[in-house]
């Protein structure tokens, strides 16, 4: 319908059928209570903080939002709701109603629930219904109190006292036994494996190994962190921020959570090392060190904290651990305090009640416990220390606290990075959503088609992030170089480069989204905000890193994942993260294949062609030795037309040892990936020899490298690929294998291969036709 010029009556009854069509809506939160508030989107399930306001004040910005779409309130900083106080119900909103602009308020009165024990997420009476409250009873029954009550009777646990036992937590072994911290401290000043970092006793039980004091174990490494390492810590602590220190303040919430309040007694500045600080190399080389020094896993340690004290800076009289008040992870046991530069003067770590004061030395590492050897559930009173001031220079440092037990009692934390989840509306007349942003990490040398599908095809919950979806960019974060083979990344950036980047095309998983591909950064230098971050962590690798780091992490897998993961020690862990995980193999409930390749072109095939089959097999000699006696079956009527392509790095020194096929082999593995895939898409046949394992229950996929050949079928599936591969696999994946034909065998067992060399011999002899009887006219 067009209006004439000047008809304002027409025109704005367009505009009203518009509008009464229109789901969007622009509202507004008006907060009347004396709590500052976290509004939440209720997301279904854990919600997502978009906008905190001020007690007795309002929306800093208007919200972008849709009919339909619910919001709730909790206090600001922890999860507690804010309730009516006349039905004790969490304040919810929910977007309807004709009005465009919608005011909600916060009411007065409104307050933290009397019953301590409620529910914080829609989602808590699925979760308790899972069995959470048993699997992940830390994170449960602070979040989801309510709903385990009713579940299992755990209600009474939300009192932090009663809930946070070792006993109770029984999840985790806890990190000391009776006895460890003096086997830890003497395996440090006696193995000749810690020469290397100088070990130095300053004071130990008994004045043994050279101590100076009689005491609690006070132990330096004087060459512990090199100058590499410095660098990386200190630039680290720039992307998080130095900030003024604070402490925990009082306990404000039900549960035991604390607000933060600026330090008295404490003067120096400190940056958390998180997100883009601890992957950085050099950050995760210290990490991974005091992991291997202490035996204790970083998922017991706090982030690093790095500390900067400009002159006259101090750190009063503290203890690093509490005598009360233990959460889920339990005291903080040690303390590995490193000292990044040398101080001119002054500021010395001093402890207080014992005399001693160690001086800031570059590269050197101060580690002290916070409890008792003989009852590690206790603190050790005896550690009292201080900071004292810089006097002349300035003084950098760094903590690393280590916990009793893992964290994982803490909410899934909102990532300071994710700004940009839903847009606040400038200007009311800004109609039009902003572009979504989308960014995938390549944290090891993984195929360029896992990371173009992971962009084109990886499930995205676009709803929740208030963007325009039909303008995505999509970034690359280029990696982790220490874990490329060497030549494999330069390739890999050139072909994003040139083929990838500034070309724009709909999401091939056809949900509506169009691609725009922007740039490909070293992802140490990356600090676009995003809706989206997809670490492409194929090995089970760092899965666990990257989804905690926010609601908007999101993890590719390959086809193996760790048993340890589902069934370990990290399970709840996993439980509570997996919705944000998708593979690239069809054995599991997300999953993506991989698509977006150079095809493969039956018609380039000539009559008389020698036929080109390559392989990669999970067990090189097993599969070497089937190829040679399905070889060798053919040999039975003359030399085979067949040129076999080995894709592995192994496989073709260990195919000299099948003389009746060594002369067919050529090598074909190339570190260039794009030049890979051109070269997969001139085989005429794939055999990804994936053998089942002869132990029952241990059959394809295994926990080994040998998984890694999901990937291949993902390839052969992507180029559309004729396949010779074991009939379950093909079964699996049958859905997806439709394009090329495929021929199958059976095996009982690896020794046992007479349907193979039927398979084989079958697949030789009617491939050619396949080839040719496609080909264009
Ligand atoms: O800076 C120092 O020497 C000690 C700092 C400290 O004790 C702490 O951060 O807990
Ligand atoms: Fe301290």
């Amino acid at each position: 319908q067009t209006c004439a010029n000047g008809d304002d009556t027409c025109r704005a009854n367009i505009d009203t059928q518009k509008q009464a069509s229109d789901p969007r809506r622009t509202i507004t939160i008006d907060n009347l209570s004396k709590y500052r508030a976290d509004i939440h989107y209720d997301d279904g399930r854990f919600g997502k903080i978009i906008q905190t306001v001020t007690s007795k004040g309002g929306s800093p910005n208007p919200i972008s939002t849709f009919v339909g779409h619910r919001f709730f309130v909790t206090m600001h900083g922890v999860r507690e709701g804010l309730v009516d106080p006349t039905t004790d119900e969490q304040i919810f909103f929910t977007v309807g109603g004709d009005e465009l602009n919608d005011k909600f308020i916060i009411p007065k009165e409104a307050t933290t629930s009397k019953t301590r024990c409620k529910d914080r997420y829609p989602v808590c009476k699925k979760e308790a219904a899972r069995g959470e409250c048993t699997n992940n009873p830390g994170w449960m029954i602070v979040n989801c109190c309510q709903s385990c009550e009713e579940k299992e009777g755990y209600g009474h646990l939300i009192d932090s006292e009663v809930r946070c036992t070792r006993e109770r937590l029984n999840a985790t072994k806890a990190a000391f036994d009776v006895g460890s911290l003096d086997d830890l401290f003497t395996r440090w000043a006696t193995e000749e494996a810690f020469v290397q970092y100088e070990p130095n006793v300053i004071s130990s039980p008994g004045k043994t190994h050279g101590a100076e004091h009689d005491g609690p174990w006070i132990l330096t490494f004087d060459s512990f962190v090199d100058d590499e390492e410095i660098e990386a810590l200190l630039k680290g602590a720039e992307y998080g921020g130095f900030e003024r220190s604070t402490d925990q303040g009082n306990i404000i919430a039900s549960s035991g959570e604390k607000e933060k309040v600026v330090s008295t007694s404490r003067t120096s500045s400190n940056a958390w090392c998180r997100r883009e600080c601890e992957i950085m190399p050099g950050v995760k080389r210290v990490s991974n060190r005091i992991e291997e020094i202490t035996g204790i896993p970083q998922g017991n340690y706090e982030s690093f904290q790095i500390l900067k004290y400009e002159v006259g800076e101090f750190y009063r009289r503290h203890h690093d651990s509490s005598g009360k008040n233990k959460n889920m992870s339990g005291h903080r046991i040690l303390t590995v305090f490193l000292y990044l530069n040398d101080v001119e003067e002054g500021g010395e770590t001093a402890f207080t009640d014992l005399g001693i004061s160690v001086k800031p030395k570059k590269g050197r590492a101060l580690i002290w416990p916070s409890v008792l050897n003989d009852d590690p559930d206790s603190w050790d009173s005896r550690t009292y220390h201080e900071a004292r001031a810089v006097v002349k220079g300035t003084k950098y440092a760094a903590n690393h606290w280590i916990h009793h037990n893992p964290n994982i009692d803490l909410p899934l934390q909102e990532s300071n990075n994710d700004l940009s989840r839903i847009t606040t509306e400038k200007k009311k007349s800004e109609k039009k959503l902003r572009p979504c942003y989308i960014t995938v990490e390549n944290k090891a040398d993984y195929h360029y088609e896992v990371i173009e599908s992971a962009i084109m095809q990886f499930p995205l919950p676009w709803d929740t992030f208030n963007c325009s979806k039909e303008d995505t960019i999509a970034d690359v974060a280029l990696a982790q170089q220490h874990r490329w083979a060497k030549n494999e990344l330069e390739p890999w950036q050139n072909y994003f480069e040139t083929h990838l980047a500034g070309t724009t095309r709909p999401r091939t998983n056809g949900d509506g989204a169009v691609i725009h591909f922007g740039s490909i950064q070293n992802y140490m230098n990356y600090s676009r905000a995003y809706d989206a971050y997809i670490g492409v962590s194929c090995d089970s690798f760092d899965w666990l890193r990257q989804l905690s780091k926010g609601p908007n992490q999101y993890c590719v897998l390959h086809g193996t994942v760790d048993k340890k993961i589902m069934q370990g020690r990290k399970k709840s862990l996993w439980e509570q993260h997996k919705e944000r995980v998708c593979w690239v193999s069809p054995m599991h409930p997300c999953y993506f294949i991989p698509s977006d390749l150079p095809q493969f072109k039956p018609e380039n095939f000539r009559k008389g062609d020698k036929l080109r089959l390559c392989l990669k097999a999970s067990t090189p000699t097993t599969s070497l030795r089937y190829v040679d006696e399905g070889v060798k079956r053919l040999q039975q009527s003359g030399e085979p037309n067949i040129e076999i392509i080995t894709m592995g790095r192994l496989m073709p020194i260990m195919s000299e040892a099948f003389p009746s096929i060594s002369h067919l082999v050529t090598q074909g593995y190339e570190p260039d990936y794009y030049k890979f895939e051109e070269m997969m898409s001139k085989c005429h046949v794939l055999l990804p020899l994936i053998h089942p394992w002869e132990e029952p229950g241990k059959k394809y996929f295994p926990w080994s490298g040998a998984g890694k050949l999901s990937g291949y079928m993902s390839q052969a599936i992507g180029l559309k690929l004729p396949l010779l591969v074991q009939e379950e696999i093909k079964e699996l994946y049958k859905e997806h294998l439709v394009d090329a034909p495929v021929w199958s065998y059976t095996t009982q067992n690896m020794s046992d291969t007479r349907s193979f060399v039927d398979a084989f011999g079958a697949m030789v002899k009617e491939l050619p036709g396949y080839l040719v009887n496609t080909s264009a006219e």
